[in-house]
């Protein structure tokens, strides 16, 4: 599995330190959580941050925007160092538009639901984007539980993507732990996205390992 440390959970005092430690233990992506306090109750941080740590690690920067209005930030977070821009289906008035537009700048695109969106959102964008985010917990913060509701939309995306002809990756974010995620993965999951179980173990090899090896 795709390992996706979430570093909402991180001590923001020794990012760089705690960017290089999931690094060394095997990630694969390192997922940054932008909040802005209006579509979701909390706010983390910016595009200046993600630049900072750039030039300090090769692991794919994976932005999940959890921001009103994403279209008149993503190209900040693409010049910034983003690898992947998420942006919520429920934030986007022209989701079509808006993938495109981020794919234009040369990155990859995903979009995300939260736990109560159907999938019918999404329908006609599975065609441009490369990564659907399925949210295992109300986003907004890290350490809450999996909400194991969602799961039959897993497999539900699983059977959709697997008709077309291009990939298509089945991030889960949310209450991903060494419980949660084989049945992630069994529903169809390929990228696990962590951060308390992740930055919560007292060696963040431990928790890493046990996601890749699923
Ligand atoms: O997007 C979010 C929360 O809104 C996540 O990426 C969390 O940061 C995951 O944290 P854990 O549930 O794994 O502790
Ligand atoms: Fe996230």
């Amino acid at each position: 599995m795709i390992v996706a440390p979430s570093l909402l959970s991180a001590d923001f005092a020794t990012l760089k330190q705690q960017v290089a430690a999931v690094e060394k233990a095997g990630a694969d992506y390192l997922h940054l959580d932008i909040m802005d306090g209006h579509f979701v109750p909390n706010i983390t941080f910016g595009a200046q941050l993600v630049r900072d740590l750039r030039p300090h690690s090769k692991l794919i920067f994976d932005v999940h925007l959890m921001v009103e209005h994403p279209d008149e930030y993503f190209a900040d977070f693409c010049r910034a160092g983003a690898d992947i821009i998420t942006v919520h289906v429920e934030a986007c008035n022209h989701l079509h538009r808006t993938v495109q537009n981020i794919k234009q700048l040369g990155i990859k695109a995903g979009v995300a639901l939260n736990p109560a969106t159907p999938l019918s959102g999404i329908h006609y964008v599975l065609d441009e984007v490369d990564m659907v985010l399925l949210m295992t917990v109300n986003p907004g913060f890290g350490g809450q539980k999996f909400i194991d509701a969602v799961m039959p939309k897993v497999e539900r995306l699983k059977q959709l993507t697997a008709n077309l002809e291009r990939n298509v990756d089945i991030q889960v974010d949310g209450g991903i732990n060494e419980n949660t995620a084989p049945g992630a993965v069994a529903a169809g999951a390929n990228i696990l996205v962590a951060g308390s179980f992740v930055f919560g173990a007292e060696e963040v090899s431990k928790p890493i390992e046990i996601l890749r090896q699923l």
